[in-house]
């Protein structure tokens, strides 16, 4: 039984009865929330961070960060500004982690424990077991740690051992071969760490395929803003330098760019425009990649009032500009026919539900590895797309979804799978088919802390 079916809660998605008119705050993003966490936490000295996301997956890190040792400080007025104290003495040791479902803490804080000063051990949700760990556990085997597991080799739960000596002795990095295809995240892992190994790292990924590589790029831009210095001198291979990392004493997040997904996609499921604020011009974040998807499926986009540059990625915006990007759309959907989204594969659902809703098919590829998400999510949207009475299928890498008339689509009860993506999907859907009800909307308290507020604001006009 999956959390959401223990959960009975339901809520009546909101059917848009005008074209939307809105402009959306987005809170923090996950992936720089929880890798500033992380390096702030291997600095020497405090860093501030400003615009945290707090919601479950940041809480998880913060708790798990505690549990090594890290202290925070709360900003007295606004709980996004934390103030994170890193260990004087170094990780603590024989100790407990809980990751909850989040991925970048089950992946980013083992490594952390190569430097601990005992075992800790590792546990999460049920539904987490089934998540992929093998990779990054076995990079770290491969550091000179020791892993038991405690129910299925390769997943939560499991206890680290950390190397009584770390380094070859050699004065040469050490090297780690391991297959990333499943997770970007093993990578990401191992590069955060790599600058604390004695001589570095050299880290190769045996893999055919390397899901999500703006969020590995992200990891590099992060580790060389705190002073590491990480080359990629051919895919699938990166070198990382010994170096004392220390982050800048105040930092500030970026809006969760996957997040405004949901809200962008409303001003074309139902007509209208939305506006979100400080979206940046450049961006590691892989929605930085949304107005291009968007533009295909026929919206209009602007950032800071200028027509948004398809050509050259925005290179017409200075480095730092953020602005106001909106998205505005007469309600009529292109199919994007066949669209690889193997760099953003977590923006899959929102895309999903906007395909569901274009004119012509969308063939969605380079997406197999969503199948270890929070949930099975190439089987999870195929279900729901059918659920409702539109038209999906489960392909070996991706998902198909044809186009059927709105009027043939109808209301349903549609399961959520404790995945916060499959529940921001079924209220996209909700915005177009009356009836739609979604169980357990309160799993998207994973990454935002608000969903239902946001959603009813915007649907205001606010
Ligand atoms: O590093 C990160 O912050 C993330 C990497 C991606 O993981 P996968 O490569 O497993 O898809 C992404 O889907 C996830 O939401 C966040
Ligand atoms: C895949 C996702 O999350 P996680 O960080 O748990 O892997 C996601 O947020 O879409």
């Amino acid at each position: 039984m999956s959390m959401s079916e223990q959960n009975t809660t339901i809520w009546k998605a909101p059917v848009a009865t005008a074209p939307i008119d809105a402009t959306v705050t987005i809170p923090g993003s996950k992936s720089l929330s929880n890798r500033f966490l992380i390096l702030a936490a291997l600095s020497r000295k405090p860093v501030r961070i400003e615009g945290l996301l707090r919601s479950r997956d940041t809480e998880l890190m913060m708790g798990a960060l505690k549990a090594l040792g890290v202290a925070f400080q709360e900003d007295a007025t606004e709980p996004t500004t934390v103030t994170v104290i890193p260990p004087a003495e170094g990780f603590t040791g024989n100790t407990e982690v809980f990751c909850g479902l989040a991925g970048t803490v089950m992946r980013f804080v083992p490594p952390l424990t190569l430097f601990a000063k005992g075992p800790v051990r590792f546990d999460g949700d049920e539904q987490a077991y089934a998540r992929p760990m093998g990779p990054v556990l076995e990079g770290m085997r491969q550091l000179g740690a020791r892993i038991e597991f405690e129910g299925e080799e390769g997943h939560l739960p499991f206890t680290v051992t950390p190397p009584v000596q770390l380094g070859n002795l050699k004065g040469k990095p050490q090297k780690v071969r391991i297959d990333s295809s499943a997770s970007s995240q093993f990578i990401s892992g191992l590069l955060l760490i790599g600058s604390r190994l004695p001589d570095g790292l050299i880290l190769e990924h045996t893999g055919v395929q390397l899901p999500s590589m703006p969020h590995i790029r992200m990891t590099m831009e992060d580790v060389d803003a705190a002073g590491g210095h990480i080359e990629m001198p051919q895919r699938g291979r990166w070198i990382v330098d010994h170096a004392e990392l220390q982050m800048a004493a105040h930092v500030v997040v970026e809006p969760d760019l996957s997040n405004a997904a949901p809200f962008l996609g409303a001003a074309l499921i139902a007509s209208g425009s939305v506006r979100i604020p400080n979206w940046p011009a450049h961006t590691t974040q892989p929605g930085g990649f949304l107005p291009h998807i968007l533009h295909r499926f026929g919206a209009s986009i602007t950032l800071g009032g200028e027509p948004f540059n398809e050509v050259n990625d925005c290179e017409c915006f200075p480095d730092d500009y953020n602005g106001i990007l909106e998205v505005s759309s007469d309600g009529v959907i292109e199919g994007l026919g066949e669209c690889d989204l193997s760099a953003i594969g977590e923006i899959t659902p929102s895309i999903a539900a906007i395909a569901v809703f274009a004119n012509a098919p969308s063939v969605l590829v380079g997406i197999g590895h969503l199948r270890g998400h929070e949930t099975n999510r190439l089987e999870a949207l195929a279900t729901e797309i059918n659920r409702v009475g539109s038209d999906a299928q489960e392909e070996a890498e991706g998902l198909s979804i044809a186009p059927v008339a709105r009027d043939l689509m109808h209301g349903a009860v549609m399961e959520t799978y404790a995945d916060h993506r499959m529940a921001t999907f079924a209220a996209m859907l909700g915005l177009a088919i009356d009836g739609i009800e979604v169980t357990n909307v309160e799993t998207t308290r994973k990454t935002i802390p608000d969903f239902v507020g946001m959603w009813n604001g915007m649907l205001r006009g606010k």
